[in-house]
């Protein structure tokens, strides 16, 4: 068939303009004895199958399911009213477009009419452009059929029915069925887009000219205006390093092409993989180097899902445009109990009697065994974790000292030490919580160990550079530290099924872990949580709440405007080139916020929807501009 300018949708209603088979609600309200209603719904779900996927006539499949169901008149609005709840996200999103184009938009399903108009009219669809079956009753309002004479009833029905509607222009069909793939096989449509935002079926999506997750997909292809400036299938994700499923969920859910890893990747692999990448979410074994970036051309966003972001090259995020999240407390907490829980074994020898027990040894002794109460707690880095780590130790009577490179606001009773040495020259315990910033490298080394108190407890649950391991292995090898708590390695392994190699394997009275101080399951679900919603927040609004590198600005929603985003470095005249181009192109500004770092400067603007889209060319092309971004 040619192409022609008139593009003509047809739509088919179950599983497509709503989420369910409508005659699978129609059942569950059918029957009200449980054990029935769950045969029946399964005979009901395979025969459906069957017929969307081919291997079944449609006219015979509708006689099998009607017959199961015995439903009755009565039960129609009841079932209208369920549907109408169930009507598809992205026709719901796009009932604007449907209204509008209401003279192109047909239903077309062997579904039936009785419940389907009521709903689709809704959403602006004529009466008359709804084609699709009707019941037949017998006196008692009982559903016996359908009317046979109905074009639709038959096999190859959609076909013919459109082949009868002599439509001017393109035909565009939209379903999830092998019967809509039929409309195009016969040679009556132009296009078939097999639908797959509420059921992907194979057989239907091998024979699709499009495969489309959502409406807006298939506007966006036709170039057609929808409710979204970009469709969310088209941003794609990939989550590395065994992400909680909670977090899955809800990428998924918002509509993202989500790829899963349960490791982390190699600079190499990464390079390759993050080509098409429009969202990168790592833990810590990922590192996104400059080279990873030069090559991730789509990337608009990072989450570390955890605490640190040392492992990503911030700066060349922020030259790029590219915002990165994490999650800064929720893990806090689950680090604190490692680290009070670490301390109390250490100081009672019990790794090493643990082992002689697994051995054999029964070694009851109270020497080199002591309480925690009344010991010195110096603290490295007084911020979010060591800060929760005084309070508890306070509780448990220990005396807390901490130092850190900033001014920070004792709590509680801690006494602040003005240098590191001078803390680790009087505490029994130490333990480190810095951040993982490149020149903390090796804070800890000889002069440090020397500096300390004989037969102090050492933690480290921070990040595995700050301290010198050959260092530390000859302290413990000296007796110099009486016990040692490690979480955090310089180099760790990628994944579970690479060998830890370590120097401090196999060392008395040391605590070896593999980098879980925050993994308890509640800080992932947490951690699953936040970082996904800020990362959707700034693709759907801009918004930049808790960002590590860009300047944060919450925004309001995006109603009844366009929004334009536009990223550039911090210099001065920007915003001035900004309100100019607008005000040369009469566009009504409704509001604007501003926000700048040392690096970089972040405007958004909202303005009033009718706009001369050039100005979007003009806004890329000032000098200095980053990243340019339109959102409605
Ligand atoms: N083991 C784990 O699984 C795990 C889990 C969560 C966080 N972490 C790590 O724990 C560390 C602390 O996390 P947080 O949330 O408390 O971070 P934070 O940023 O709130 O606190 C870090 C503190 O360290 C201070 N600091 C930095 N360098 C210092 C130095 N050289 N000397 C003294 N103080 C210094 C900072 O000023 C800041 O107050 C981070 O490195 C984080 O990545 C590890
Ligand atoms: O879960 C991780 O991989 C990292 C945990 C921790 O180091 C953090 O920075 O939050």
């Amino acid at each position: 068939m040619t192409e022609s300018k008139v593009k003509n949708f047809v739509i088919d209603f179950d599983s497509t303009f709503t989420r369910v088979e409508a005659l699978d609600v129609l059942c569950t309200l059918a029957f009200e004895n449980e054990a029935e209603k769950k045969v029946a719904l399964a005979e009901i779900e395979r025969i459906t199958n069957l017929a969307m996927g081919g291997d079944l006539s449609f006219r015979e499949s509708l006689e099998s399911r009607l017959k199961i169901l015995r439903a009755n008149k009565n039960h129609i609005p009841l079932l209208i009213d369920k549907l109408k709840a169930l009507v598809s996200k992205s026709f719901i999103r796009n009932k604007a477009f449907l209204e509008s184009n209401a003279d192109r938009v047909y239903i077309l399903s062997n579904g039936f009419k009785e419940f389907i108009s009521p709903i689709v009219k809704e959403y602006g669809i004529k009466e008359d452009h709804v084609y699709a079956n009707t019941f037949e009753f017998d006196e008692n309002g009982t559903i016996t059929g359908f009317d046979k004479d109905n074009i639709l009833s038959r096999s190859k029905g959609k076909p013919a029915l459109i082949d009868s509607l002599n439509l001017e222009g393109d035909i565009y069909v939209i379903g999830d069925g092998y019967n809509d793939y039929e409309i195009r096989k016969e040679g009556k449509a132009n296009r078939f887009y097999a639908f797959t935002e509420n059921v992907k079926r194979q057989n239907v999506m091998d024979y699709a000219d499009h495969i489309a997750p959502s409406l807006d997909e298939i506007l966006y292809h036709n170039n057609m205006e929808g409710a979204l400036s970009y469709p969310k299938n088209r941003i794609k994700i990939l989550l590395l390093e065994n992400i909680h499923s909670k977090g899955v969920k809800i990428v998924e859910e918002e509509g993202y092409q989500v790829e899963v890893h349960p490791a982390g990747l190699t600079e190499d692999e990464l390079v390759e993989k993050i080509k098409d990448v429009s969202i990168l979410g790592i833990r810590s074994k990922t590192i996104v180097t400059k080279r990873v970036l030069d090559n991730a051309k789509r990337l608009m966003s990072i989450g570390a899902f955890c605490i640190g972001t040392n492992q990503i090259d911030l700066t060349e995020c922020t030259k790029r445009g590219i915002t990165v999240f994490n999650a800064p407390y929720s893990n806090t907490r689950s680090v604190v109990e490692l680290a009070i829980g670490e301390m109390i074994m250490l100081i009672r020898n019990l790794p090493d009697k643990i082992a002689k027990m697994h051995v054999g040894k029964w070694d009851k002794s109270a020497s080199n065994s002591f309480e925690v109460r009344n010991k010195k707690l110096g603290i490295v880095g007084y911020g979010n974790i060591g800060k929760q780590l005084s309070v508890l130790a306070e509780a448990m009577g220990l005396q807390v000292y901490y130092y850190d490179i900033d001014e920070r606001l004792p709590i509680g009773n801690v006494t602040k030490c003005n240098s590191l040495n001078e803390m680790l020259s009087q505490v029994d315990i130490v333990s480190l919580h810095v951040d993982g910033r490149k020149s903390n490298k090796n804070i800890i080394g000889k002069e440090q160990f020397d500096a300390m108190k004989d037969g102090i407890i050492f933690m480290n649950l921070s990040r595995g550079h700050v301290v010198d391991i050959p260092e530390l292995k000859k302290a413990i090898e000296s007796g110099k530290i009486a016990g040692t708590a490690i979480d955090v390695f310089p180099e760790e392994p990628l994944s579970n099924n690479h060998e830890f190699v370590s120097e401090l394997r196999g060392l008395p009275n040391v605590i070896l872990t593999p980098h879980i101080g925050g993994s308890t399951l509640e800080a992932q679900e947490n951690i699953a949580e936040f970082v996904p919603n800020k990362i959707i927040s700034y693709i759907n609004s801009g918004s930049t709440t808790n960002s590590v590198n860009f300047p944060n600005l919450t925004l309001p929603k995006l109603e009844n405007a366009h929004r334009f985003i536009h990223v550039h470095h911090n210099k001065p005249g920007i915003i001035a080139e900004i309100n100019n181009i607008l005000a040369k192109h009469d566009i009504n500004v409704m509001g604007q916020y501003l926000k700048t770092n040392e690096i970089m400067g972040y405007v958004i603007t909202d303005i009033d929807k009718k706009y001369d889209k050039d100005v979007i060319k003009i806004m890329k092309k000032i000098e200095g501009t980053i990243r340019f971004r339109v959102l409605y």
